[in-house]
């Protein structure tokens, strides 16, 4: 199987500080992958990166075997916040945006999800709860056609039933060989939808396993693990 997404010696750092160091990571195409690490650890940064929005490292991040940041762009469904919109600005006009911007954006897609993502899109960004903006940036992220999608802390505000139905819809769209990256702090209602998990520690990737290889050692499971390594009594081979 070809390596989708392959970073080979990645550094990369912000005003004078390491943020990651001698990061190589391959994912195959079609895994659903879990990015775990503590505040701070560099999650967001990487996916950044992967996406072309953060620019200044050495080494390499490859997609399909290209490593050209215009290319990423259409590559890449990346679930940035919604910062880059005035406050003002009316849902469906968000909509109308990425309609425009990104070709493969599927409004039908979009709104299948609207039906229980439940956001008024005649609401203005202002008018929406953290939870909401949530679900609008998942709603939007999830509803282009990419070969990856990087979800960034997607639930943090989220209620559990949406939670629920936004995991069931990322199984139900996801392309056969799409990569879905997941980053979060605790992973309970991600894991089972995992194929593999990725821990981001002391500025580099600590670790990647097959969520099998983990739920055959841990019998609580990737969030036992997940635990365990980061107080330091993993049990390894
Ligand atoms: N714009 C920036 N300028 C300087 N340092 C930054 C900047 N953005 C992030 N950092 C630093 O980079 C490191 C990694 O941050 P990052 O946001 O990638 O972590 P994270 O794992 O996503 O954290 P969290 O779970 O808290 O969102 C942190 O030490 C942070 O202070």
């Amino acid at each position: 199987m070809t390596n989708t997404i392959e970073i080979k010696n990645l550094n990369y750092r912000k005003n004078y500080r390491s943020i990651l160091e001698d990061v190589n990571l391959n994912i195959g195409a079609g895994k659903t992958v879990g990015l775990l690490g503590e505040n701070g650890a560099g999650k967001t940064t990487l996916m950044r990166l992967i996406a072309g929005v953060a620019k200044g490292a050495s080494g390499s991040i490859s997609i399909d075997g290209k490593d050209d940041v215009s290319l990423k762009k259409s590559f890449v469904s990346f679930s940035e916040q919604l910062n880059g919109f005035s406050s003002s600005m009316r849902i469906d006009k968000i909509i109308r945006f990425y309609e425009d911007v990104y070709p493969d954006f599927s409004t039908e897609k979009y709104n299948q999800m609207a039906g229980f993502l439940q956001i008024d899109e005649g609401l203005r960004l202002s008018a929406l709860s953290k939870g909401m903006k949530e679900k609008l940036v998942i709603g939007l992220t999830l509803s282009r056609d990419t070969k990856v999608y990087l979800l960034d802390e997607p639930f943090g505000g989220i209620d559990s039933m949406s939670r629920k139905k936004i995991i069931q819809s990322i199984i139900k769209w996801k392309n056969d060989d799409a990569i879905i990256l997941v980053s979060d702090h605790y992973v309970s209602e991600i894991a089972s939808i995992l194929d593999e998990v990725v821990i981001i520690k002391d500025r580099t990737i600590y670790t990647q396993k097959s969520a099998e290889e983990i739920r055959s050692k841990y019998a609580e499971g990737i969030e036992q693990y997940y635990e365990s390594v980061y107080e330091g009594n993993d049990i390894d081979d």
